[in-house]
């Protein structure tokens, strides 16, 4: 897509979601890096696209009809009672649909061509165009402005852990969950064409993967610096043509770059999997017939058992957790604007976050969430969504 479609389409669709959006429209300024071949030029200067909207609306010369190619493209159904602008709620056949039939979702992830990431967006959604963002929140804020279709999140990894960061992510914004996707990572030691191992000093990746070749690259002696992605790592390394740094990234990374993959697989564990969502503007309807999990988010008073009476909700139910996760208060986070609050900031010392094996359309898990309701201080359901038991 290019630049002046984009400013095209910021300046005519609306964002619902967004509780910024009339009102700030004309100062957003999102930095988007266009899905393009690499090439040594662009390398060094990535590809920023300002969504400015002068107010200008007759700049637009094409707008209307990037619009209306937009709503042809779109392939959810309209509703003529509803505005013709609002699709209805996906249905998760529809979203198999989508795979099949090869249409081009826009799906955002962190991080430059050749991110983990990227492979995640392209397993859940094969021929989606994955659109590169500088930030999550980047990343986030496109699918809220209706720049693209889907935005992909790392959550958690098995020799890491929770990316808490991410999680608080979820709850700042307030897009959906529709999708899971579990992402075998195999990490290498990349550097340029001459480089040696023993030439060496340093070694560039983002901090997750750092962290889950700590002791292969202790072993090796290299100095461990953090930078946001893993392929942004490769990039930098190839076009500075640096000679005692190397990189930790894919091999798709190293094709990518022109890198040379020094030494492979070396995470600590060669079970090294992460776990990606996928998000969107709206929820998908959940069906019953394959199996789904479902994602919330609660909070509770203080006192002592009350987090046994939460989890009892479901195991009186019969159904699995699959993960809990505890956050503290971070009031940038926790500022919670739903319905219930009437528009006043609520205050919350502790989130948790918790997965079952239950899709929202199983009696025993509206039962489950009515329950929890009569005592949780705050509850948001995240998404109901199938459940990812391939890996690849
Ligand atoms: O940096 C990347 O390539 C990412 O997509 C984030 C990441 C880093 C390490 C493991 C999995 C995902």
């Amino acid at each position: 897509m290019e630049a002046a479609a984009i400013r095209s389409l910021i300046s005519h669709l609306p964002s619902p979601t967004s509780p910024k959006s009339s009102t700030a429209d004309h100062n957003l300024l999102l930095s988007v890096k266009l899905p393009k071949p690499y090439s040594k030029r662009r390398c060094n200067a990535p590809v920023r696209v300002s969504l400015e909207n002068d107010g200008d609306k007759s700049k637009n010369t094409y707008g209307a009809i990037e619009l209306q190619r937009l709503v042809d493209e779109y392939p959810y159904e309209f509703n003529s009672k509803d505005s013709p602008s609002l699709p209805r709620p996906l249905t998760s056949t529809q979203l198999s649909n989508l795979a099949s039939e090869g249409s081009r979702l826009r799906v955002a992830y962190q991080g430059v061509r050749g991110a983990y990431s990227e492979s995640a967006a392209e397993k859940a959604y094969p021929n989606c165009e994955a659109v590169p963002c500088e930030q999550f929140d980047t990343a986030f804020e496109a699918v809220e402005r209706w720049l693209v279709d889907r935005a992909v999140l790392p959550i958690e990894n098995s020799l890491g852990g929770s990316i808490h960061r991410n999680y608080d992510l979820l709850l700042r914004h307030s897009l959906h969950i529709v999708g899971e996707v579990k992402l075998k990572i195999r990490h290498c030691l990349l550097a340029n064409r001459g480089v040696k191992l023993e030439d060496l000093k340093r070694v560039l990746s983002h901090p997750q993967a750092l962290a889950q070749c700590e002791n292969t690259l202790t072993r090796m002696g290299l100095v461990r610096e953090a930078v946001d992605d893993t392929a942004g790592a490769a990039k930098l390394v190839a076009f500075h043509k640096l000679k005692d740094t190397g990189a930790v990234a894919s091999t798709t990374a190293a094709r990518i770059y022109g890198l040379n993959v020094l030494a492979q697989d070396i995470q600590d564990d060669s079970d090294n999997v992460t776990r990606f969502l996928m998000l969107a503007r709206e929820p998908i309807i959940p069906g019953t017939d394959k199996p789904f999990k479902t994602s919330i988010v609660f909070s509770l008073e203080e006192g002592p058992g009350v987090l046994f009476k939460a989890l009892a909700v479901f195991a009186m139910r019969n159904i699995n957790l699959t993960k809990i996760e505890s956050r503290p208060l971070q009031k940038q986070a926790l500022r919670i604007l739903d319905d219930s609050t009437n528009g006043f900031p609520k205050y919350f010392p502790y989130l948790f976050y918790v997965d079952f094996d239950a899709s929202m359309a199983d009696q025993r898990a509206q039962n489950a969430l009515g329950h929890l309701k009569e005592f949780a201080t705050f509850l948001r359901v995240l998404g109901s969504y199938l459940v990812d038991s391939g890996m690849a």
